[in-house]
């Protein structure tokens, strides 16, 4: 059979779109396979809702903290429906970009909307045709891992996919894991006026530096969230009154909602991989460097593989197989410069190694500046001090930042590009930074690695021969 495209993709969530949108670009006959809404996870049931409900639930909180301003405390009144509606809004919103009529008309990508199944390494089948191409990129996703706890099955739990169907507020939802999505979820819930209680089996945002997770912890309880570290939900089950969640420190918590958010897992089965040679197992399909499975003519992109699962990290794969099959370019991921965000308030943001990360492979030779915002004067003006910047280094190698504080992800970028080699600390230190702002952390953060040379002992000599003999 002769090939019918010349690139094939298969999911169009944030890995898929990139990757057909910009070989469509380039003028490839692409075919996009899409069985769900378009857009994925991110735009459905991920990032754009659960930002939408943060912003509702900080609009809220900030009503009941106004006092510290002169501003009478007040308890907000909170419409559940018209707060869904502001989620759905953003989803809606931002679906014109993601829609299959742009990917059509402004990129030229045929769309197909269908459940793909794999025939070979060439072939796919969708709506019962048969579709050929030199390369085939699945961008096919993830779903929630449920752990195997008993009665979870029997009871109506809810995952990322759900909660965001929510029109009535949860009277009491119990938050099972203590990552990103369950303490996204677990502070917007409570400032919206659910009694929100978290079982996590380890340390909350154990992927995270423990100073920095603290602090949010510390926030999220002085809030009201009921935060259970170190603990396991063993089982629950339906009574009259709610659902029983029984931990195994021996309590019985009564919760109105139980929401799973203990990570991710894929099942393929059925899918077809193993008629490509394509392995897989729950933790995502096998690749390499260049993102190609263990079918060289088939690319695997985005949260369906084995790696980091976030929309920037799938956008950035998707852009790597479009070097690859449209311009025969390298296309190696690079992750020494991960960036990620866990949007909590204070935000927790992170890119490169953690101090824990550079520690264990460096060991002394691993140090850390820090900068508290205690001393940013935007945020004291701002009353809300909380939070600290902590550059991780070898030397005067940028290894990491962590910040946590209030939009502690917009002030990563400087960092993301030290540790890229594209900025370094002195030119960091050195910027002209607008007063008052917060970034100017950051100019202080990349003076600090420098101020111990710049004061060194040379240029002090020299500068005292100058006052000497040549002022
Ligand atoms: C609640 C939540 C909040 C998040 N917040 C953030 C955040 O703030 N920042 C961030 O960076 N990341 C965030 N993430 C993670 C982010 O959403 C994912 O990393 C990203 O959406 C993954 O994109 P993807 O394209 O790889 O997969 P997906 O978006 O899952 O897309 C896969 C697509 O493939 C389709 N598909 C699957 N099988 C087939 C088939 N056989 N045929 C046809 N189509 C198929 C699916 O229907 C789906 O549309 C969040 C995730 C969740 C759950
Ligand atoms: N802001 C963001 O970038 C953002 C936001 C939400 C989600 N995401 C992405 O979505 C993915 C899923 O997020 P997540 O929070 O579900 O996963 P996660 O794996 O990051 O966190 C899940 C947590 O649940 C805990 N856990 C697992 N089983 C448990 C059990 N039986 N009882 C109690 N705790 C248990 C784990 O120890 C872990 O800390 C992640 O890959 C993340 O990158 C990103």
């Amino acid at each position: 059979m002769q090939r019918t495209h010349d690139l094939i993709v298969i999911g169009a969530g944030s890995a898929g779109l990139t990757a057909a949108g910009g070989c469509g670009q380039f003028g490839l006959k692409v075919a996009l396979v899409e069985k769900g809404p378009m857009g994925g996870d991110c735009l459905n049931t991920g990032c754009v809702p659960s930002k939408a409900l943060i912003t509702a639930a900080r609009r809220a909180q900030e009503m009941r903290e106004n006092a510290k301003y002169g501003i009478a405390d007040t308890e907000p009144k909170i419409d559940f429906h018209a707060v869904h509606a502001h989620v759905q809004r953003a989803i809606a919103s931002i679906a014109v970009d993601d829609s299959q009529e742009r990917f059509e008309e402004e990129f030229g990508v045929e769309v197909i909307r269908g459940e793909a199944k794999i025939i070979d390494g060439s072939t796919i089948e969708v709506n019962g045709r048969t579709l050929k191409a030199p390369r085939i990129c699945l961008a096919i996703g993830s779903k929630p891992f449920v752990p195997p706890v008993g009665g979870l099955a029997d009871i109506p739990y809810l995952t990322n996919e759900t909660i965001f169907d929510l029109t009535e507020r949860p009277e009491h939802l119990l938050v099972m894991g203590g990552g990103p999505i369950g303490m996204e979820m677990a502070q917007s819930f409570r400032r919206l006026g659910s009694r929100v209680t978290v079982i996590q089996r380890g340390k909350a945002m154990d992927k995270d530096d423990p100073e920095a997770a603290a602090i949010v912890v510390g926030r999220f309880q002085a809030e009201g969230v009921d935060i259970r570290e170190d603990t396991e939900v063993k089982a629950v089950s339906k009574t009259d009154s709610g659902i029983a969640v029984e931990t195994d420190g021996g309590d019985t918590i009564l919760a109105s909602h139980v929401l799973v958010a203990t990570g991710r897992t894929c099942d393929f089965a059925g899918f077809g991989l193993e008629n490509a040679g394509i392995e897989w197992s729950p933790r995502g399909i096998t690749v390499d460097a260049k993102r190609r499975t263990t079918n060289k003519k088939v690319y695997a992109i985005g949260d369906c593989r084995v790696g980091p699962r976030f929309t920037h990290a799938s956008g950035y794969e998707g852009s790597l197989v479009v070097l690859q099959v449209a311009l025969g370019l390298g296309g190696k991921a690079d992750y020494t410069a991960l960036p990620w965000v866990t949007y909590s308030d204070p935000e927790l943001a992170q890119v490169g190694m953690t101090e824990a990360q550079a520690r264990e492979k460096f060991g002394e030779k691993a140090e850390v500046t820090r900068r508290d915002f205690s001393h940013n004067d935007r945020a004291r003006a701002e009353n809300d001090t909380g939070g600290f910047l902590k550059i991780i280094r070898k030397g005067k190698t940028i290894l990491g930042a962590t910040i946590v504080g209030p939009h502690a992800g917009e002030l990563l970028l400087p960092w993301s590009l030290a540790i890229g080699g594209k900025a370094n600390a002195f030119a960091i230190g050195g910027a002209i930074v607008p007063y008052p702002t917060r970034s100017d952390i950051s100019k202080q953060a990349g003076y600090g690695v420098w101020e111990p040379t710049i004061f060194g002992s040379w240029p002090k000599r020299w500068a005292r021969f100058r006052a000497k003999y040549l002022l």
